[in-house]
């Protein structure tokens, strides 16, 4: 792709800040690269969307955005984009504040927001190239640029239809697109697996991670968890309005993970988990199983190994959630 448009005074960048360089629980000051809110408040009325939530995204990582309905993903996504002006706290998009520096933001960040939400009677094409001449890209290479990002999201074969015409999934990818146009630093994405098919999924999952390794702090908000453990390498929990928890995939992973235990005898098999000493719970089901949270694969291989070896006739034994999710549901569990 192309090179970024430079905001005006556009600051030197350093390198993409490893997560591990960036303590969770420590936003990093203004001159980070990548996204950092700290303390940021938003009211509707008498609803306090979002309270004092803390939020950092790295450049050159994937971050996801993770809590329930109504926990103020899209008013936090919103107050990033500089679309939506926080009532208090503070917010960097690579250096620069979306309230004082509002244009600079805008050229810094890609917006796909959860429904695409333009001009129905124009062609994919046609939006592109409206996105591209708002952005001021020069006009030589536009088309191409257009061309080549409706081959990305492969919407080439119905570039000239009306946008009325796509999809869901067809308009979800469109969106992206137009996100993309103006190659932000800054990727801000709502939902955007919804309404994809699988193969669609896997596609979006490669290009995020694509976009990520080209240096850009992308940030997913989402429900399907499942899915995030594959694209995400660090993820924020919120819920109602705050942050709830901050950390990397390799921490989330260091916490366990669920597995479930199908076997042809349930007595035998809870009397030998029992014996090794282990916490499980007795799940429903057709046949007899169990859960119960294993640290890492070796875990697993080995209280396998033993229960087969101790008689237990193990149908079978497989993780039940992502490190993500397994997360989620102890907060949720918490709360
Ligand atoms: N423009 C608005 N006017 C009034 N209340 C709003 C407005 N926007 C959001 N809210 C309220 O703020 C809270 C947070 O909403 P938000 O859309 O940010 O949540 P969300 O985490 O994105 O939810 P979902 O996962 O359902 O999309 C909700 O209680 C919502 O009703």
């Amino acid at each position: 792709m192309p090179g970024s448009d430079p905001a005006p005074g556009a600051r030197a960048e350093g390198a993409a800040a490893p997560y591990d360089a960036v303590p969770y629980d420590a936003v990093p000051g203004g001159a980070a690269r990548g996204v950092t809110a700290q303390r940021v408040s938003r009211r509707f009325g008498s609803v306090q969307a979002v309270e004092y939530m803390d939020f950092h995204a790295p450049a050159g990582k994937v971050t996801a955005l993770i809590g329930p309905n109504g926990a103020g993903k899209t008013t936090l996504l919103l107050m990033l984009a500089s679309l939506l002006r926080p009532d208090a706290g503070t917010i960097r998009i690579d250096g620069f504040d979306p309230v004082r520096e509002h244009a600079a933001v805008r050229r810094k960040v890609g917006w796909m927001p959860d429904t695409l939400g333009v001009w129905d009677s124009l062609s994919a094409r046609e939006i592109l190239t409206q996105m591209a001449r708002f952005y001021r890209l020069p006009a030589e290479g536009r088309g191409q640029r257009v061309s080549r990002l409706l081959h990305a999201v492969r919407l080439d074969a119905l570039a000239d239809q009306p946008a009325r015409a796509l999809s869901r999934g067809q308009q979800q990818r469109l969106s992206l697109a137009r996100a993309l146009i103006h190659d932000p630093s800054v990727l801000l994405l709502d939902e955007p697996a919804s309404g994809l098919d699988p193969g669609s999924r896997v596609e979006l999952r490669n290009l995020l991670r694509q976009l990520a390794a080209s240096g850009k702090a992308v940030v997913v908000s989402s429900h399907v968890l499942s899915e995030l453990d594959e694209i995400a390498d660090g993820a924020v929990f919120v819920n109602q309005g705050r942050t709830v928890k901050q950390q990397t995939l390799e921490e989330a992973a260091q916490e366990g993970r669920r597995y479930s235990v199908t076997a042809l005898d349930g007595a035998a098999l809870s009397a030998r988990l029992h014996e090794f000493g282990l916490v499980f719970r007795a799940e429903g089901g057709r046949r007899p199983s169990v859960s119960l949270v294993l640290m890492d694969d070796d875990d697993a291989a080995s209280l396998l190994k033993r229960l087969v070896e101790s008689g237990v006739g193990v149908v079978s034994f497989a993780p039940t959630t992502g490190a993500l999710e397994e997360t989620y549901m102890t907060l949720d569990a918490e709360r």
